[in-house]
């Protein structure tokens, strides 16, 4: 039997009674799970990246809210919503970018204002994390078919950074339109960006897709505009952390690179993304926070440092797209072709 990572894959879990996680730090080569009680351990494994992609995140944050819940009416069953506030400001403050975070705390956060007094909240805020992460799961069947009807059958894609399972709570964004295009021969082969500096295309999305067989060529994001120029790939696929109310889309730092060669070269771009992605308070890509990391993660390479002493370092983890260089957004929801503020007000049931 042929074992598919999108089936076998769970990053995100709950035991019964707590939250594990797969370490991805550690991968590929060595798989340890983690196991959470509070929600301040998990704010610091989403902020060092124990787990990441913006839907894993999110997903990760509602089930923090659940041991945050468990804790608070185990200390002050009178006033547990109070005693989870410092919990749910300590899981907002993990990561500013990727806004499946606070989409799911906002959600969460209103459950908790429909719970009666009196009652233990624990097990109704688990039911709903887990709705959470199997609605999330859902969606990115739904994107992989959409998104694979956009694809005409004979070339190969580009991807950036790791959209897949360990993304999300399965089977992946942008890795998920991949696989479904791969299922139906429309793709013989995917290109990754190796993705400095935490080299997510290397370690997670050539993990996962060679765990499903399908062919993967890594490159360094330095090579894409020639593998552009030589013909061989039809789209550039990639996922999204925050999409602004005009398309423009905040994702993995190099993806507005691979816009800019995309367009000048012919190539298609599609950014892949539930619609828990969408940030429609954000007007455009201008009022995206983009989150700055440790110079560290620059300078050095599986800790230990590789660049010049004296060297300094710039580490914006994310950048943001603009909407004209899109193709197509590709939501659970819908697609949105050539993204503008009236086609995504429109997916998203907002009045213009
Ligand atoms: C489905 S994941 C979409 C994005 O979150 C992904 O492309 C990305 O940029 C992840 O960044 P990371 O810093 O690894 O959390």
């Amino acid at each position: 039997m042929n074992t598919h990572a999108h089936d076998s894959i769970r990053a995100v879990q709950w035991t019964g009674t707590h939250l594990r996680l797969l370490d991805q730090r550690r991968l590929p080569h060595e798989s340890v799970y983690l196991d959470l009680d509070t929600a301040p351990e998990t704010a610091v494994a989403i902020r060092d990246m124990v787990v990441r992609g913006a839907p894993a995140i999110g997903v990760t944050a509602a089930y923090g809210v659940v041991l945050s819940a468990r804790h608070a009416w185990t200390r002050d069953p009178a006033h547990w919503r109070d005693a989870m506030q410092a919990d749910l400001d300590t899981l907002a403050a993990s990561r500013p970018t990727a806004v499946n975070l606070f989409w799911a705390l906002d959600h969460m956060r209103r459950l908790m204002d429909r719970l009666p007094d009196g009652v233990d909240p624990t097990a109704e805020l688990l039911l709903e994390a887990e709705r959470i992460h199997h609605d999330d799961i859902e969606g990115n069947r739904r994107m992989g078919e959409l998104g694979a009807a956009l694809i005409e059958p004979g070339k190969a894609v580009l991807t950036h950074c790791n959209t897949g399972s360990l993304a999300t709570g399965g089977y992946g964004t942008a890795l998920g339109v991949i696989r479904s295009a791969y299922a139906k021969g429309l793709i013989p082969h995917v290109f990754a960006d190796e993705t400095r500096p935490w080299l997510q295309g290397s370690r997670l999305t050539a993990w996962e897709l060679v765990q499903d067989r399908i062919p993967v060529s890594l490159l360094c994001e330095g090579a894409a505009a020639s593998l552009m120029r030589e013909g061989r790939i039809s789209w550039v696929i990639v996922g999204a952390d925050r999409i602004a109310a005009n398309g423009d889309a905040a994702n993995k730092i190099g993806t507005y690179g691979l816009a800019i060669l995309a367009r000048h070269h012919g190539v298609r771009f599609m950014v892949v993304a539930p619609t828990t992605t969408i940030d429609m308070e954000a007007a455009d890509g201008s009022a995206i926070p983009i989150e700055q990391r440790g110079t560290e993660e620059v300078l050095e390479l599986a800790g230990k440092r590789v660049a010049a002493d004296g060297a300094g370092a710039w580490n914006p983890a994310f950048d943001v797209t603009p909407a004209e260089l899109i193709d197509a957004i590709v939501t659970e929801k819908g697609v949105v072709a050539q993204p503008d503020q009236e086609n995504m007000a429109l997916l998203m049931g907002a009045k213009t």
